[in-house]
């Protein structure tokens, strides 16, 4: 008997957005240059990159909102482009305007979108509590939208996307000109949605966010993907750590390579934090006696971002 063909790894499930040689131009520039993205469910990818990279251009394609070039968009396995009204059913949007009706009152925001994506009155009431509460926007619910702060409409907004239960969630700048608390919830809210299933692109131009959701980095520049990696792998990638010795009087010049004295502190770059650790606490001799403490500095995600966009121009 003939061995039948070896059979191939099985297919994985279906990831919540696949985007493939996605192509954009605006008047002739291409905005979007053959991207390439998966976002699995479950993963909250933070969409990074300066002014005009092409962040929006990318939510909007992917939202149905815009019509690609070229290239595929696929959520859940349905294209985007061939069956818009199937794909659009399980996409919430929060673009970066705020979008609410300002005559109506909060509730009825929330009602309006839920029954428009065709949500049932079982269904849809028990949707709209649930945002009221983890939104924080249950004291609120009888007030008129114009009514509310900037922050409060923009926690209305993203609920206003999230009322169907959409299987992908685009939020674009959702925290723009929040406070620190309604910025915190709705970090919360995104998180719960991930580990809930949900697939989440999120575009912020705040890095402490994406450190704090903990976050896949796709960073666009120049219309392509320029990074794609975790929030850890991207500072140990663009930084390097440093040992820092702080003594009682003036620090004593070390020899290693890349050391800086500032009065008291010498600053040790390392790659290895506990080796080194040992080797510079050896290499100050005397001085030890006058060494009064010794710590780690670890760059955060910011400074790797700055250096990778420093890297990019410098190419
Ligand atoms: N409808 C449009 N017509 C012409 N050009 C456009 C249009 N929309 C976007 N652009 C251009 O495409 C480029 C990318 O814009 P986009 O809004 O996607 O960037 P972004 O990364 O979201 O920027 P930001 O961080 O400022 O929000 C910009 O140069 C912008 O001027």
């Amino acid at each position: 008997m003939t061995p039948g063909p070896t059979p191939g790894p099985l297919p994985g499930p279906t990831p919540g957005l696949r985007i493939r040689g996605l192509v954009k131009s605006f008047g002739g520039r291409r905005v979007l240059d053959e991207v390439d993205l998966v976002v699995e469910r479950g993963e909250v990818v933070s969409l990074l990159g300066p002014n005009g990279a092409g962040k929006t251009t990318l939510v909007s394609v992917v939202a149905g909102l815009l019509r690609p070039d070229a290239g595929s968009v696929s959520v859940l396995g349905t294209d985007v482009v061939r069956a818009p009204r199937a794909a659009r059913g399980r996409i919430g949007l929060a673009a970066q305007d705020v979008a609410v009706y300002p005559t109506h009152t909060v509730e009825e925001n929330l009602r309006f979108f839920g029954a428009l994506a065709g949500l049932r009155r079982g269904e849809l009431r028990t949707s709209v509590d649930t945002l009221l509460e983890t939104l924080d926007l249950t004291p609120l619910r009888r007030r008129r939208a114009r009514e509310l702060s900037g922050g409060q409409q923009r926690r209305l907004h993203v609920g206003c996307a999230l009322v169907h239960r959409p299987r992908l969630i685009l939020l674009d700048e959702p925290t723009a000109g929040a406070d620190p608390q309604t910025r915190r919830g709705l970090l919360r809210q995104v998180r719960a949605l991930a580990d809930d299933g949900g697939t989440v692109l999120y575009t912020t131009h705040y890095l402490q966010e994406v450190e704090e959701l903990d976050a896949r980095v796709v960073v666009l520049g120049d219309g392509r993907v320029r990074e794609d990696a975790g929030v850890d792998q991207l500072i140990a990638r663009y930084t390097r750590s440093e040992l820092v010795l702080r003594f009682s009087g003036e620090a004593p010049e070390l020899p290693w390579p890349g050391a800086r004295v500032a009065g008291d502190t010498v600053f040790l770059p390392t790659d290895r934090p506990g080796v080194d650790l040992v080797k510079a606490v050896e290499l100050t001799g005397q001085d030890r006696e006058r060494l009064r403490a010794v710590e780690l500095s670890r760059a955060g995600l910011e400074a790797a971002y700055l250096e990778l966009l420093g890297a990019g121009r410098d190419e």
